[in-house]
């Protein structure tokens, strides 16, 4: 679906480069801190920004090769865009339906009405959330079957963000063939969501793996000074030194459970994995 190959762009100190994928059926996670570059990847796709190697495709074409119908194929929402805040709800609706010859209005109106976003009100009087909403209703209701979306739940209370992530699940139930590649610094959003994961740090991929494997294999090992001197370190991505002694991220749980049974084990999430790999090592 898409293919980010070895993108670079630098920004002074800040320099990108990446190469990501996102296949077909699933849901692709970027996460990063503020400032990682997630922005500027999606910016680079979508040829807001131009870019100083590498080489991206979307269906197997350059961004500039691809076709109006093409294009309506995917749904995109952006950290900083968004319509003039002197339109209303519905007037975006009216130019939606200009836009997009397969803009689905039914649905847009029922989403509205389900997530309650006032058609009658000015957009500048939205709440950060309604506005978030809005805009991922409009990602959604043009029958696209990629969606690229820059930090959609950023602003958003906790249900508000589980609810945004509800109307994902569903968009990737009624079609098989769908994908979205989404980014987000708050790593639980995407935990329960995504099949694979990326995690963007200075601009840098430190790591891609998928969701499930990270859930299953990766574990934090609490060992002491002794233990760590003693421990086979082939499957160790990062230690840390920490008050009881040394935390180690693992990538192969099961290999120290059965061969360590003395050492502190502790499932991985997103979270610890994220913190480990782009906090100060050892
Ligand atoms: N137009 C620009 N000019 C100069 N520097 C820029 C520009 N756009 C982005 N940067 C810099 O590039 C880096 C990455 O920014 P980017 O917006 O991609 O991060 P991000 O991961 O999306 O962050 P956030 O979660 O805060 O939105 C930052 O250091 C930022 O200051």
């Amino acid at each position: 679906m898409l293919d980010i190959k070895g993108v670079k762009k630098s920004y002074g100190e800040f320099q990108l480069d990446c190469s990501l994928n996102v296949e077909k059926g699933r849901i692709t996670g970027l996460v990063g801190e503020n400032g990682a570059g997630k922005s500027t990847v999606f910016k680079a796709v979508l040829g807001l920004i131009s870019y100083d190697g590498g080489e991206i495709k979307i269906l197997g074409k350059k961004p500039q090769e691809l076709n109006e119908k093409e294009k309506e194929q995917m749904g995109v929402v952006l950290a900083e865009a968004g319509f003039s805040g002197y339109l209303k709800g519905k007037d975006v609706k009216a130019v939606l339906a200009k836009l997009y010859p397969k803009f689905e209005e039914e649905k847009f109106l029922q989403m509205c009405e389900r997530y309650q976003i006032p058609l009658d009100k000015f957009l500048k009087e939205y709440s950060t959330g309604m506005k978030a909403k809005l805009n991922l209703i409009i990602a959604l209701t043009h029958q696209a079957d990629f969606l690229m979306l820059d930090e959609p739940t950023a602003g958003l209370d906790v249900g508000a963000r589980e609810g945004m992530l509800d109307i994902l699940r569903t968009y990737m139930e009624e079609e098989p063939e769908r994908s979205i590649l989404i980014s987000s610094h708050i790593s639980s959003d995407l935990e329960h969501l995504c099949d694979d994961i990326y995690v963007i740090h200075k601009g840098k991929i430190v790591l891609h793996e998928e969701m499930d494997r990270i859930l299953e294999k990766y574990a934090m090992l609490k060992v002491s000074e002794e233990q760590y001197q003693a421990l086979d370190k082939n499957y160790i991505l990062k230690e840390r030194k920490e008050n009881f002694g040394i935390a180690c991220l693992t990538n192969e749980k099961q290999y120290y459970t059965e061969n360590y049974p003395e050492i502190v084990v502790e499932s991985g999430s997103l979270d610890q994995v994220i913190l480990m790999l782009t906090g100060g090592g050892m």
